[in-house]
């Protein structure tokens, strides 16, 4: 008689591992010893110990031969927030995710770690030190969001002790660090094109902004934590870098690293974010002639004025975490990856 083989509990599958988040969670995983396989759209990178599987997450065939063997599944891709393509989300974050969720079980997968966001309770009123509990936006501000939450909720409720199928979805918010392709990039482009010379409304908003080490160090504590006797099955939890700080003092602190003036000048909240709408709607309506991308868009607004910090209490007392990384050490280290994006670079 065939006896079914036991993935080994060091063999683990990173979908979306081509990206920022996920190719500093591979490099984490292939240091503590696992064998990686990837499974991403696009490969960006070869390291020893890697497996690459190139394809798309809602084809569960192709998922089916990277999970092979697989006992640990951490799922990080998504489609980039600046694309607000609703289908595209759609199919991906719910539809892909529902897919994502049938391999892993067919494969005989024990454990699904979720990156989620913090951003899903998010609806642009002020949040302050937020849990868990807060309930999900009743409005969300973009598509993204909005398929962040249906994804995060079909992750949780696939969560089955009896079946032997383990789950648990990671909150991160505003991940920053070496080889990110948004938040510092985009902040950049902004400066260069004269457009971050204002704060928008008064400047005291605490934000939560997140080290990458400290995320992936709140992944690995999640997998390894993952066990049918533990109170992390089927919850989500919060990781940020437990340090709030003003929003535009963060803005400031990374532009003025990389040899930019920090914005100076305000303006009211309310005010943008309705010219932000107003864009938005624009773009909306002529996106069958011309396709243009606001820089301040709905949520970016919403992000940059208002109180949105998080507790981490929970992660602390059920997964023991703690940042390995500081905001100021994060932001020293990420300053100096980007010499490329210095200013008169
Ligand atoms: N960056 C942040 O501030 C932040 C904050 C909270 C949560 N998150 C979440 O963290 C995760 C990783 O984000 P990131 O910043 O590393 O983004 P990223 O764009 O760098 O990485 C996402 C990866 O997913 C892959 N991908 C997209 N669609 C795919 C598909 N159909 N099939 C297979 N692979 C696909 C991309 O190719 C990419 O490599 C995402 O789930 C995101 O929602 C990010
Ligand atoms: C145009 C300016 C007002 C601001 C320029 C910087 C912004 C590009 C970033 C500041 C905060 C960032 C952020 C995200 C994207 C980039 C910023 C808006 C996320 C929306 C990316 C997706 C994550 O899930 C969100 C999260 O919940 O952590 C991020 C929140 C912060």
């Amino acid at each position: 008689m065939a006896t079914r083989v036991r993935p080994s509990s060091k063999r683990c599958a990173v979908i979306g591992g081509s990206g920022f988040l996920g190719r500093h969670l591979v490099e984490k995983l292939l240091d503590r010893g696992y064998s990686v396989s990837v499974f991403d759209i696009r490969q960006s990178y070869e390291l020893p110990g890697v497996t690459f599987h190139q394809g798309d997450l809602c084809n569960k065939q192709a998922l089916l031969l990277a999970l092979k063997d697989v006992s640990l599944v951490f799922h990080c891709a998504s489609p980039a927030p600046a694309s607000d393509d609703r289908a595209l989300f759609e199919r991906v974050n719910i539809q892909g995710t529902q897919t994502v969720i049938q391999a892993c079980i067919e494969a005989g997968v024990q454990k699904l770690v979720l990156t989620s966001s913090a951003s899903v309770v998010f609806e642009g009123a002020d949040i302050k030190n937020g849990r868990e509990d807060l309930p999900y936006a009743k409005n969300p501000i973009d598509y993204y969001t909005e398929t962040k939450i249906e994804q995060e909720k079909l992750v949780l409720k696939a969560c089955d002790k009896q079946k032997g199928f383990l789950t648990v979805a990671i909150r991160p918010h505003g991940i920053f660090g070496p080889r990110d392709p948004q938040l510092v990039p985009i902040l950049v482009d902004t400066a260069r094109r004269g457009k971050m010379k204002f704060i928008i409304g008064d400047g005291t908003n605490l934000v939560d902004f997140t080290f990458v080490e400290n995320v992936v160090h709140g992944h690995v504590l999640a997998a390894e934590h993952l066990k049918p006797d533990s109170p992390i099955c089927g919850k989500p939890y919060h990781i940020t870098n437990d340090e709030p700080v003003r929003f535009w003092d963060f803005m400031s602190d990374v532009l003025v690293g990389l040899g930019y003036a920090a914005p100076r000048y305000h303006l009211p909240y309310t005010l943008v974010y309705g010219l932000a709408l107003l864009l938005w709607l624009l773009s909306l309506i002529l996106r069958p002639l011309i396709s243009f991308k606001p820089t301040f868009t709905p949520m970016r607004v919403a992000l940059a004025g208002t109180h949105h910090y998080y507790s981490c209490k929970r992660a602390k007392e059920d997964l023991g975490y703690k940042p390995v990384v500081s905001l100021k050490e994060g932001i020293a280290r990420t300053v100096q990856s980007y010499p490329h994006l210095r200013h008169g670079a």
